[in-house]
């Protein structure tokens, strides 16, 4: 079957946006995985899917899967895509959008310098929720990683991250330690995992080995985890910019039980046709 596809990316963290509500699509995670294989297909960190909503007070419904062909909870980089793509489809005329995720539901602002703001909704702190195995909640954890014992946060954005604080980003064991945090047990449904450098109480730098893709340019749930973990033990006040490989986010949050909101760029590659 032949569908329309638009490549997009923020901050490089790059997309298949596929539009489920003209076209008929059926995924499969064999297909998904062909569709963002760098070599056999078009290439991406994750396949975003359009579908109209279940809950009839939402405009859309949008569906993430990652590079690995698993299906996830949320994606921030992606919401801001979707919306930008969403108007380019001529889907919807409005500028303030409410989507329904896999995690609840996101409102989404398009503003006029392609910049879109996103309500990623309060952080989920609570270990059983996360899902992170710990006996209580704390702003940090021990986690022991073969013999040797890291300090973590760990926060849900609706998709679980741990946090881990570095002196420097640039010389962070991401290859090294990423994939091994990744698949801990204490995560039974694995986990994003942040590196973040604390430069002031207004900015920080991220580097992110994401669940099911590896390290990518940039993760917008990643920026908004590693600012919470951050401002949870005190390190940064309630705005914060997060410069990542791929470029900066700038990320609010006021407090437990508050929304956490993040505003970025969302960019057009080009628009292709595939057979699926
Ligand atoms: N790898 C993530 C999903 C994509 C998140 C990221 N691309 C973002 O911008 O938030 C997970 O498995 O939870």
């Amino acid at each position: 079957m032949r569908v329309k596809f638009s490549k997009m990316h923020g901050l490089g963290n790059d997309f298949v946006m596929l539009d489920g509500i003209t076209q008929r699509i059926k995924l499969s995670p064999e297909k998904i995985r062909c569709l963002a294989d760098r070599h056999i297909g078009i290439g991406c960190d994750q396949v975003l899917l359009v579908e109209s909503p279940r809950n009839p007070d939402a405009d859309f419904r949008y569906r993430i899967f990652n590079a690995d062909g698993g299906e996830v909870e949320n994606c921030g980089n992606g919401a801001r895509c979707f919306a930008k793509f969403v108007r380019e489809r001529r889907l919807t005329g409005k500028k303030q959008l409410l989507v329904e995720t896999a995690a609840g539901m996101l409102e989404l602002s398009l503003m006029d310098d392609d910049q879109v703001s996103v309500d990623m909704g309060a952080p989920i702190l609570e270990p059983e929720q996360i899902p992170f195995a710990a006996d209580r909640r704390a702003e940090t954890y021990p986690l022991d990683v073969d013999g040797e014992v890291f300090t973590i946060g760990a926060v849900s954005m609706g998709n679980p991250h741990a946090v881990l604080l570095v002196d420097d980003v640039d010389t962070a064991p991401v290859a090294a330690l990423g994939p091994k945090i990744e698949s801990h047990q204490r995560f039974p449904q694995r986990v994003n995992v942040g590196f973040l450098q604390i430069e002031s109480r207004d900015r920080a730098r991220l580097r992110v080995f994401e669940r099911g893709v590896g390290e990518t340019r940039a993760c917008g749930t990643g920026a908004c985890a590693a600012m919470v973990s951050a401002r949870l033990r005190d390190l940064v006040d309630d705005s914060v910019e997060i410069a990542l490989p791929g470029g900066t986010l700038t990320i609010h949050w006021s407090g437990p039980g508050q929304p956490v909101t993040m505003t970025g760029p969302a960019t057009t590659v080009y628009h292709g046709q595939i057979v699926l």
